[in-house]
Protein backbone atom coordinates (compact mmCIF):
# COMPACT_ATOMS: atom_id res chain seq x y z
CA UNK A 1 0.00 0.00 0.00
CA UNK A 2 1.06 3.32 -1.05
CA UNK A 3 -0.44 5.09 2.34
CA UNK A 4 1.66 3.54 5.27
CA UNK A 5 -0.89 5.71 7.90
CA UNK A 6 -3.88 4.03 9.10
CA UNK A 7 -6.74 5.19 11.04
CA UNK A 8 -7.39 3.20 14.25
CA UNK A 9 -11.18 2.51 15.62
CA UNK A 10 -10.27 2.85 19.36
CA UNK A 11 -13.85 0.96 20.60
CA UNK A 12 -14.37 -2.37 22.23
CA UNK A 13 -17.59 -2.53 21.57
CA UNK A 14 -18.41 -5.26 18.83
CA UNK A 15 -21.83 -3.61 17.76
CA UNK A 16 -20.03 -0.31 17.05
CA UNK A 17 -17.50 -1.65 15.27
CA UNK A 18 -19.02 -3.29 12.71
CA UNK A 19 -21.43 -0.32 12.21
CA UNK A 20 -18.17 2.22 12.10
CA UNK A 21 -16.48 -0.09 9.52
CA UNK A 22 -19.62 0.18 7.48
CA UNK A 23 -19.51 3.98 7.83
CA UNK A 24 -15.89 4.51 7.17
CA UNK A 25 -15.58 1.70 3.78
CA UNK A 26 -14.94 4.79 1.45
CA UNK A 27 -12.30 6.08 4.21
CA UNK A 28 -9.11 6.04 1.77
CA UNK A 29 -6.47 5.10 4.23
CA UNK A 30 -6.29 1.48 6.08
CA UNK A 31 -8.92 1.17 9.37
CA UNK A 32 -7.62 -1.46 11.94
CA UNK A 33 -9.29 -2.47 15.21
CA UNK A 34 -8.01 -2.42 18.78
CA UNK A 35 -7.90 -6.32 18.07
CA UNK A 36 -4.72 -5.63 15.73
CA UNK A 37 -2.24 -4.51 18.31
CA UNK A 38 -1.54 -6.25 21.79
CA UNK A 39 -2.78 -5.77 24.87
CA UNK A 40 -3.82 -2.25 25.41
CA UNK A 41 -4.72 -0.61 28.64
CA UNK A 42 -8.11 0.89 29.25
CA UNK A 43 -9.16 4.64 29.40
CA UNK A 44 -10.92 5.66 32.27
CA UNK A 45 -14.25 6.98 31.13
CA UNK A 46 -14.78 9.57 33.56
CA UNK A 47 -15.35 13.00 31.49
CA UNK A 48 -18.65 14.62 32.09
CA UNK A 49 -19.80 14.98 28.33
CA UNK A 50 -19.61 12.75 25.60
CA UNK A 51 -16.99 15.20 23.87
CA UNK A 52 -14.26 14.53 27.05
CA UNK A 53 -14.85 10.96 26.99
CA UNK A 54 -14.22 10.56 23.20
CA UNK A 55 -11.31 12.98 22.82
CA UNK A 56 -9.67 10.61 26.33
CA UNK A 57 -10.57 7.65 23.83
CA UNK A 58 -9.26 8.90 20.73
CA UNK A 59 -6.17 10.34 22.11
CA UNK A 60 -5.26 7.83 24.52
CA UNK A 61 -4.87 5.63 22.10
CA UNK A 62 -3.47 7.88 19.11
CA UNK A 63 -0.69 8.61 22.15
CA UNK A 64 -0.44 4.41 22.61
CA UNK A 65 -0.30 3.13 19.44
CA UNK A 66 1.47 6.09 17.52
CA UNK A 67 -1.10 5.83 14.98
CA UNK A 68 -4.76 8.26 14.18
CA UNK A 69 -7.55 7.06 15.91
CA UNK A 70 -11.20 7.66 15.94
CA UNK A 71 -13.39 7.10 19.03
CA UNK A 72 -17.37 7.24 19.25
CA UNK A 73 -18.72 8.05 22.76
CA UNK A 74 -22.64 7.72 22.70
CA UNK A 75 -25.54 7.24 25.14
CA UNK A 76 -29.20 7.32 25.36
CA UNK A 77 -30.85 10.24 27.17
CA UNK A 78 -34.82 9.88 28.48
CA UNK A 79 -36.76 12.65 28.77
CA UNK A 80 -38.83 11.52 32.20
CA UNK A 81 -35.27 10.41 33.54
CA UNK A 82 -34.04 13.96 32.89
CA UNK A 83 -31.62 12.66 30.34
CA UNK A 84 -30.37 9.55 32.43
CA UNK A 85 -28.32 7.36 31.50
CA UNK A 86 -26.47 9.96 29.13
CA UNK A 87 -22.75 9.70 29.65
CA UNK A 88 -23.43 7.09 32.60
CA UNK A 89 -25.05 4.93 29.46
CA UNK A 90 -22.84 1.97 29.53
CA UNK A 91 -22.41 1.48 33.33
CA UNK A 92 -26.01 2.06 34.17
CA UNK A 93 -26.98 -0.98 35.90
CA UNK A 94 -23.39 -1.48 37.22
CA UNK A 95 -19.50 -2.14 35.48
CA UNK A 96 -20.42 -5.81 34.72
CA UNK A 97 -24.42 -6.10 33.49
CA UNK A 98 -25.78 -7.05 30.60
CA UNK A 99 -27.37 -5.07 27.64
CA UNK A 100 -30.64 -7.02 28.97
CA UNK A 101 -29.91 -5.29 32.46
CA UNK A 102 -29.46 -2.40 31.73
CA UNK A 103 -32.61 -1.39 29.73
CA UNK A 104 -34.86 -3.27 31.92
CA UNK A 105 -33.58 -0.73 34.19
CA UNK A 106 -35.03 2.17 32.08
CA UNK A 107 -38.10 0.23 31.07
CA UNK A 108 -38.99 -0.44 34.88
CA UNK A 109 -37.42 3.34 35.93
CA UNK A 110 -40.13 4.88 33.61
CA UNK A 111 -43.31 2.31 33.84
CA UNK A 112 -46.22 4.83 34.26
CA UNK A 113 -44.93 8.21 32.67
CA UNK A 114 -46.85 9.32 29.79
CA UNK A 115 -43.72 11.05 28.36
CA UNK A 116 -41.43 8.71 26.78
CA UNK A 117 -39.44 10.42 24.52
CA UNK A 118 -35.93 9.97 24.42
CA UNK A 119 -32.59 10.61 22.26
CA UNK A 120 -29.51 8.98 21.12
CA UNK A 121 -26.64 11.52 20.89
CA UNK A 122 -23.09 10.56 19.61
CA UNK A 123 -20.12 11.83 19.40
CA UNK A 124 -16.64 11.39 17.23
CA UNK A 125 -13.51 12.29 17.70
CA UNK A 126 -10.46 12.10 15.33
CA UNK A 127 -6.85 12.18 17.39
CA UNK A 128 -3.44 12.43 16.31
CA UNK A 129 -0.91 11.00 19.21
CA UNK A 130 0.49 14.69 19.58
CA UNK A 131 -3.18 16.03 21.27
CA UNK A 132 -5.11 17.87 18.26
CA UNK A 133 -8.48 16.45 17.34
CA UNK A 134 -11.46 16.69 15.05
CA UNK A 135 -15.01 16.17 16.60
CA UNK A 136 -18.13 15.37 15.24
CA UNK A 137 -21.18 15.13 16.66
CA UNK A 138 -25.44 14.26 16.04
CA UNK A 139 -28.81 13.50 17.85
CA UNK A 140 -31.43 11.08 17.08
CA UNK A 141 -34.96 11.69 18.45
CA UNK A 142 -37.05 8.50 19.40
CA UNK A 143 -39.23 7.04 22.25
CA UNK A 144 -38.85 4.35 24.99
CA UNK A 145 -40.91 1.22 23.04
CA UNK A 146 -43.15 -0.42 25.91
CA UNK A 147 -41.61 -3.54 25.73
CA UNK A 148 -38.17 -4.70 24.64
CA UNK A 149 -37.95 -5.75 20.34
CA UNK A 150 -35.64 -7.45 17.61
CA UNK A 151 -32.05 -8.97 17.74
CA UNK A 152 -30.29 -6.82 15.49
CA UNK A 153 -27.79 -4.38 16.35
CA UNK A 154 -26.76 -3.39 20.22
CA UNK A 155 -27.38 -1.86 23.88
CA UNK A 156 -30.51 -0.04 23.69
CA UNK A 157 -31.59 -0.81 20.72
CA UNK A 158 -34.27 -3.20 21.60
CA UNK A 159 -36.09 -0.41 23.30
CA UNK A 160 -35.52 2.46 21.11
CA UNK A 161 -38.92 3.44 19.08
CA UNK A 162 -38.27 5.23 15.45
CA UNK A 163 -41.15 6.39 14.99
CA UNK A 164 -40.74 7.22 11.23
CA UNK A 165 -39.99 3.87 10.45
CA UNK A 166 -42.13 2.39 12.97
CA UNK A 167 -40.00 -0.10 14.35
CA UNK A 168 -36.83 -0.37 17.18
CA UNK A 169 -33.52 0.18 15.84
CA UNK A 170 -33.36 -3.88 16.75
CA UNK A 171 -35.71 -4.40 14.37
CA UNK A 172 -33.75 -2.11 11.36
CA UNK A 173 -30.90 -3.70 9.46
CA UNK A 174 -27.44 -2.50 10.11
CA UNK A 175 -27.16 -0.26 6.59
CA UNK A 176 -31.38 0.95 7.94
CA UNK A 177 -29.84 2.05 11.23
CA UNK A 178 -27.11 3.76 9.78
CA UNK A 179 -29.30 5.57 8.07
CA UNK A 180 -31.32 7.35 10.58
CA UNK A 181 -29.25 6.45 14.24
CA UNK A 182 -27.12 9.48 15.92
CA UNK A 183 -24.18 7.39 14.72
CA UNK A 184 -24.75 7.61 10.93
CA UNK A 185 -25.90 11.27 10.98
CA UNK A 186 -22.63 12.23 12.88
CA UNK A 187 -20.64 9.91 10.40
CA UNK A 188 -22.59 11.52 7.23
CA UNK A 189 -19.99 14.34 8.19
CA UNK A 190 -17.20 12.56 8.53
CA UNK A 191 -18.34 11.27 5.17
CA UNK A 192 -18.47 14.66 3.27
CA UNK A 193 -14.99 15.98 4.99
CA UNK A 194 -13.15 12.74 4.13
CA UNK A 195 -10.48 14.40 2.18
CA UNK A 196 -10.09 17.17 4.61
CA UNK A 197 -9.57 14.58 7.44
CA UNK A 198 -6.87 13.00 5.38
CA UNK A 199 -4.75 15.96 4.73
CA UNK A 200 -5.58 17.12 8.43
CA UNK A 201 -3.97 13.76 10.01
CA UNK A 202 -0.99 13.83 7.10
CA UNK A 203 -0.16 17.26 8.74
CA UNK A 204 -0.27 16.47 12.14
CA UNK A 205 1.48 13.53 12.08
CA UNK A 206 4.73 13.46 13.72
CA UNK A 207 7.47 14.28 11.28
CA UNK A 208 8.61 10.66 10.47
CA UNK A 209 4.96 9.82 9.74
CA UNK A 210 4.72 12.61 7.43
CA UNK A 211 8.35 11.62 6.09
CA UNK A 212 6.94 7.86 4.77
CA UNK A 213 3.84 9.02 3.56
CA UNK A 214 5.56 11.17 0.85
CA UNK A 215 6.89 8.96 -1.56
CA UNK A 216 6.26 10.68 -4.57
O1 LIG B 1 -26.53 2.91 18.58
C1 LIG B 1 -26.73 2.52 19.75
N1 LIG B 1 -27.66 1.59 20.02
C2 LIG B 1 -27.88 1.14 21.25
N2 LIG B 1 -27.19 1.52 22.34
C3 LIG B 1 -26.24 2.45 22.11
C4 LIG B 1 -25.98 2.99 20.84
N3 LIG B 1 -25.00 3.90 20.94
C5 LIG B 1 -24.66 3.92 22.22
N4 LIG B 1 -25.40 3.04 22.93
C6 LIG B 1 -25.27 2.72 24.35
C7 LIG B 1 -24.42 1.47 24.51
C8 LIG B 1 -23.59 1.77 25.73
O2 LIG B 1 -24.32 1.38 26.88
C9 LIG B 1 -23.48 3.29 25.72
C10 LIG B 1 -22.26 3.74 24.98
O3 LIG B 1 -21.18 3.81 25.86
P1 LIG B 1 -19.72 4.06 25.26
O4 LIG B 1 -18.77 4.21 26.35
O5 LIG B 1 -19.81 5.13 24.21
O6 LIG B 1 -19.44 2.71 24.43
P2 LIG B 1 -18.96 1.31 24.97
O7 LIG B 1 -18.48 1.39 26.37
O8 LIG B 1 -20.01 0.30 24.68
O9 LIG B 1 -17.72 0.99 24.00
P3 LIG B 1 -16.38 1.90 23.83
O10 LIG B 1 -16.33 2.91 24.94
O11 LIG B 1 -15.25 0.93 23.88
O12 LIG B 1 -16.50 2.53 22.48
O13 LIG B 1 -24.63 3.76 25.00
MG1 LIG C 1 -17.21 2.90 26.91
Amino acid sequence: MQNSIALVVATRNKGKTSEIRELLKDFPIEIKNLDDFGPIPQVEEDGDTFDENAYKKASFTARILGYPALADDSGLLVDALDGAPGVYSARYAGENATDEERYAKILQEIKGKTNRKAAFECVISIAVPTGPALTYEARCEGVIAEQPSGSNGFGYDPIFYYPELKKTFAELTQEEKNSVSHRGKAFREVQEEFDKILIWIRQNMPVQEKFICSED
